[in-house]
């Protein structure tokens, strides 16, 4: 994918986050990375998404500094090329605060793999991270939110679990580039939703078994994925 074709992609998923219920007024960001270049294209900080235009997105190398484009680039830049530094292979990050995941992270809780909605695209529970301490938040905060993202993934695969919730702030999405991590923000948060309402239903409520997250994991991810048509097989739906 070219650069342009990763700005196209990167406006069309920025642009579509307050209609699909995962955004109010101008709370997320999404960014996708040209892996040819190394260079991240993010939306910039602030600008109403109606009016975002391709020629207001930022582009940014791995270390966060502009390299092309006249605004500002979001305040969570910092977060994005921290989380493509660390997770190799992942091509496009979206960061929301969208009401039921945000609910869980601001309640310090991980969204467990309750059905196989959450299974066909969360290869387990989605974790929540650790609070930052007060010298994170003092210091250099964005950074340091990619930094306890990364460490809530030393024991989990981040291409298998495509998402995080950051305590006490609002969940993070990744995926093989824009979209794909758009996908996953929406699924989390309707998982995030069914979760809630499961575990209120029934407090005693268990995690689905083994078997089952397998079976629904892999039917769409993997070698031997069959969700779909042929040419789509594989993709994240
Ligand atoms: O997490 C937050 C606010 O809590 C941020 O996501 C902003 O709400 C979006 O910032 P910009 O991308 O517009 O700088």
């Amino acid at each position: 994918m070219s650069l342009q074709e990763v700005k196209q992609q990167v406006l069309e998923a920025n642009r579509q986050l307050p209609g699909l219920g995962l955004v109010k007024l101008t709370w997320g960001n999404v960014s996708g990375l040209d892996a040819e270049t190394g260079l991240v294209v993010i939306k910039p900080s602030g600008v109403p998404y109606e009016r975002l235009t391709i020629d207001d997105l930022v582009v940014v190398d791995l270390d966060g500094r502009v390299v092309e484009g006249r605004l500002n680039p979001s305040s969570d830049t910092p977060t994005h090329v921290y989380l493509y530094r660390s997770f190799r292979g992942i091509g496009g990050i979206v960061h929301v605060h969208s009401p039921w995941a945000t609910i869980f992270a601001q309640a310090g809780r991980p969204i467990p793999p309750l059905g196989t909605t959450h299974a066909d695209h969360f290869y387990g529970e989605v974790p929540c991270t650790r609070a930052l301490t007060e010298e994170e938040i003092s210091g250099h905060y964005e950074l340091e939110t990619g930094k306890v993202i990364a460490e809530a993934f030393r024991q989990r695969d981040p291409l298998a679990v495509p998402a995080v919730l950051v305590r006490q702030h609002a969940p993070f999405c990744w995926g093989k580039d824009a979209l794909d991590a758009l996908r996953n923000a929406i699924v989390l948060e309707e998982a995030a939703k069914f979760a809630y309402h499961t575990m209120m239903l029934n407090p005693r409520v268990e995690p689905i078994g083994q078997s089952l997250l397998d079976k629904h994991y892999q039917r769409k991810h993997g070698p031997g994925a069959y969700y779909g048509q042929r040419e789509a097989a594989g993709a994240a739906h």
